[in-house]
């Protein structure tokens, strides 16, 4: 059956700006939070607290938390991959922290220098912190279907993850297509795996489009009941350890999906265009997303006629 409800959870501060190669200032990065908060996001990742020589785009972490003007009853999520990325984070009082592990050790080692196993004993002290300090604690598992060093990756290794997250006490979990390899069917192995460990509503579906299948494999999500949907404004991003991957799904594309079959997101869609045209003309190139280039040409005559 279909979930009658949707939640975004919107990525583009974090995963869409993190692989830039131009520096995107402070005060961009809080625009585009506030205008996609303004449209109706409840949930996203503001930045990340990793190493600056790893990812030099999300040196100024701090500086971005500290000055979004926060809103009642929005999720401030926040990326750590250890207690000194906790350590940080929790000073700038986010309402969330997502751990990210890989169901790939390869992948693992490229993108957070550490075995699956090692990932594991550095993530636990960071959920216990968390929980103990009220906060929600999500984790991404990348890789879920196809990794870029390794290959096709089993539902099996996904089984395997998820099981060692949910004994660390994580609540949430994201399953990633990293790489955007993944067909529905894959995908919904990849979910099937993981429900082993979580209910349908702990879990949040995080595809990336290299392959142009993420609004696809968003359906196949939402037709297991998944409601969760991690999605970055215009399509924007990519992981620096992922060398080709394209953005994630669209959250207009998503958004347009969604509405479409009749369950609400809660966002204004045209509000959405407008933050994904801001951060499009900022980084000097059109729109990832389908829906906003069609809708943004819909304007464009209507406002010519
Ligand atoms: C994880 C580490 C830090 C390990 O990096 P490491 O080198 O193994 O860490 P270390 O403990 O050996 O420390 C080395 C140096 O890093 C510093 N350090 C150590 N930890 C931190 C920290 N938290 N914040 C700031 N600095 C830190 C530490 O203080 C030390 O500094 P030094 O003494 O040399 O000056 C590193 O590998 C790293 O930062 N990797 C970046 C990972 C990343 O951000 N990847 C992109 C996000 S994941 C993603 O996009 C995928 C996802 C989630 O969206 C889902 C999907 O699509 O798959």
């Amino acid at each position: 059956m279909l979930p009658s409800k949707a939640q975004i959870i919107e990525l583009g501060p974090r995963d869409g700006l993190q692989n830039e190669k131009q520096t995107v200032p402070t005060e961009i990065k809080v625009d585009l939070i506030h205008r996609l908060v303004d449209a109706g996001v409840t949930k996203l990742e503001t930045t990340s607290f990793v190493s600056p020589k790893w990812v030099p785009q999300m040196g100024d972490n701090t500086e971005v938390m500290n000055a979004i003007q926060r809103k009642p009853g929005v999720v401030y999520s926040v990326l750590v991959p250890n207690m000194k990325g906790y350590e940080a984070a929790v000073l700038t009082k986010p309402d969330e922290v997502t751990v990210f592990g890989a169901a790939s050790e390869a992948f693992s080692q490229k993108n957070i220098n550490c075995s699956i196993a090692e990932s594991i004993e550095r993530f636990a002290p960071v959920v216990e912190a968390a929980l103990a300090a009220g906060m929600k604690v999500r984790a991404a598992m990348s890789c879920t279907v196809g990794c870029p060093y390794e290959g096709e990756i089993a539902p099996e290794r996904v089984d395997y993850l998820a099981g060692l997250l949910k004994n660390i006490g994580v609540q949430q979990v994201a399953v990633a297509d990293t790489i955007g390899v993944g067909t529905p069917l894959k995908v919904q192995r990849a979910i099937e795996a993981t429900l082993k460990h979580f209910s349908v509503d702990q879990i949040s579906g995080h595809f990336h489009d290299t392959y142009g299948q993420a609004l696809a494999n968003t359906l196949a999500a939402v037709q297991m009941g998944v409601w969760q949907h991690e999605t970055s404004v215009a399509g924007l991003g990519g992981c620096p350890y992922a060398k080709g991957a394209t953005g994630n799904v669209a959250t207009e594309d998503v958004v347009y999906m969604l509405h479409g079959m009749g369950i609400d997101t809660g966002i204004d869609l045209d509000k959405l265009i407008d933050a994904g045209q801001m951060i499009s003309d900022f980084l000097n190139r059109p729109s990832g997303s389908r829906v906003a280039r069609a809708l943004l040409t819909k304007r464009a005559s209507a406002a010519c006629a």
